[in-house]
């Protein structure tokens, strides 16, 4: 299949978008640049009949009226007769209560293909009355409670469920992605939601069958996220950034590969470190029993064994489909091509390896509070790791245990995923997810174990099934 951005450009899909004034130019530049055709028409006179003859609508509730109401659900039921895609933006729910009961009126009477908003707005969606401040949500709270919402919207409403954020969550309710890609100064303009949902409704419109589709969703996304990297590349600030960003838009060429993938909450969910002069042997037997994210900490090995060590390991992830992270040290991650890098709070800053290895790359960073994770999370780690959860028997200089409490302080106060360690095993896990955790980071337990593939299965069960309790 071609890249989207060729879909796109060649099928030429006229979006019918009923969007607000505040963006309305900004996303009719946007779609043109990308190769399809805008119709902006929002008045209830005339948007049944121009829809019929559109290859896909957006319903954007911005600047929100009883009268774009009654417009959006007429123009809703004539795409939803016609088998042509419906993306609704959902701008403002969980802000008002007249916002969230007219996305839900929307959802209910229209046959919806996606949904794309911001965390406040999806939560809301699902009933939790998630923190929203103005139209930008808060990304408060957030980690599992996104993703369970999500799902709940996706299954209820029939349709793939968009969450954009630091990382942008994918959803139908079964299977989930995650997109990585965007940069910060997509937030200093306004409308880069409203156009990545024109956007994801162009690229549903190019996909021919209009089907809901996780996939096809989080490749428009990716391309969204991705223009955002380049054009900032070359912006000097907000002004030049707009401009560089519909030109970016416009270029050809596949998108980036390896920037969507199921979501870290996913893969975190059994992280194991190697240490401690673990043998290949073990890594291969974690991996075997479903282990699909690798931190190699051999730190007191001399360099050049490292470099050796870390390559055997990264190998033997590459032919798992694991992710591996390399504990502290930017260089031997590079070094050995490894996924990214894991940081303390005596490491490199965040914000110094994030500039490093890229956009692209994973970067870990342990916080022992909601401080430090709002500090992190603000330099571009994509997960936190905090503990000690309990006594461990691994880090000489861990601080005193603070219990599975201690994950659901950091994992409230913001958007990323957070993984428990620290004396983590059989029985120690599931405090951790229903802490509000993704999963549980292990040395001993595991490594240490008779058998490190059951005791890692073992573990692996118990946090999919306490995951299972808490997404339900
Ligand atoms: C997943 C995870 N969480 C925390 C740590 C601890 O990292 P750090 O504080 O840098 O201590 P060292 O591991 O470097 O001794 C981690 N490694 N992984
Ligand atoms: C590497 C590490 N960091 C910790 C922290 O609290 O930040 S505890 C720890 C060691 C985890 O090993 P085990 O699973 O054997 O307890
Ligand atoms: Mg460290």
């Amino acid at each position: 299949m071609t890249g989207l951005p060729e879909r796109v450009r060649d099928r030429r899909p006229l979006v019918h978008a009923m969007t607000n004034y505040v963006t309305m130019d900004w996303v009719a530049r946007g779609l043109l640049a990308a190769g399809a055709r805008p119709v902006m028409a929002r008045d209830g006179a005339e948007a049944p009949q121009v829809v019929a003859v559109a290859d896909a609508l957006v319903l954007n509730l911005g600047n929100w009226s009883p009268a774009l109401q009654q417009a959006m659900l007429e123009a809703g039921e004539v795409a939803s007769r016609h088998g042509i895609p419906v993306v609704l933006d959902p701008v403002g729910a969980g802000g008002t209560a007249i916002r969230t009961r007219a996305a839900l009126e929307l959802l209910e009477r229209v046959k919806v293909t996606a949904v794309r908003g911001n965390a406040g707005e999806i939560m809301a969606l699902a009933g939790d009355q998630g923190l929203v401040r103005g139209v930008d949500a808060a990304q408060e709270a957030l980690g599992l409670r996104v993703e369970r919402a999500a799902r709940a919207v996706a299954r209820r409403s029939g349709c793939v469920v968009a969450v954009t954020g630091p990382a942008d969550l994918v959803t139908d309710g079964r299977r989930t992605l995650a997109v990585r890609a965007g940069h910060p100064l997509m937030a200093q303009i306004p409308g880069s939601g409203c156009l990545a949902t024109a956007l994801v409704a162009a690229a549903l419109a190019a996909q021919g069958d209009g089907a809901p589709s996780v996939a096809v969703v989080a490749e428009a996304l990716l391309w969204a996220g991705w223009a955002g990297e380049e054009a900032a590349r070359k912006a000097s600030g907000p002004g030049s950034f707009a401009v560089a960003y519909l030109d970016q838009l416009g270029q050809a060429g596949p998108l980036p590969a390896g920037r969507i993938a199921p979501p870290l909450s996913d893969l975190l969910s059994l992280y194991v470190l190697v240490s401690g002069a673990t043998p290949l042997s073990v890594v291969e037997a974690v991996l075997q029993a479903g282990c699909r994210m690798i931190q190699f900490r051999e730190k007191h090995l001399p360099l050049p064994v490292q470099v050796e060590a870390a390559a055997r390991v990264r190998e033997a992830c590459w032919r798992h489909g694991a992710l591996l992270l390399i504990n502290d040290r930017v260089d031997l991650a590079q070094a050995v091509g490894a996924d990214g890098v894991h940081l303390g709070q005596d490491d490199l800053p965040v914000a110094v390896a994030r500039r490093i290895l890229g956009p692209g790359a994973i970067v870990g960073a342990t916080c022992e509070t909601a401080g430090e994770a709002r500090i992190a999370q603000a330099a571009g780690a994509d997960y936190i790791g905090t503990g000690p959860v309990y006594a461990t028997p691994s880090k000489a200089d861990a601080g005193k245990p603070y219990g599975p409490d201690v994950v659901r302080r950091v994992s409230e106060a913001i958007r990323l995923p957070v993984v428990g360690i620290g004396g983590i095993g059989i029985g120690g896990a599931a405090p951790v997810i229903r802490a509000g955790g993704v999963g549980v980071a292990v040395i001993s337990s595991v490594v240490g174990a008779p058998d490190p593939g059951a005791a890692a299965r073992a573990i692996l069960d118990e946090v999919e099934r306490a995951k299972e309790g808490v997404l339900a």
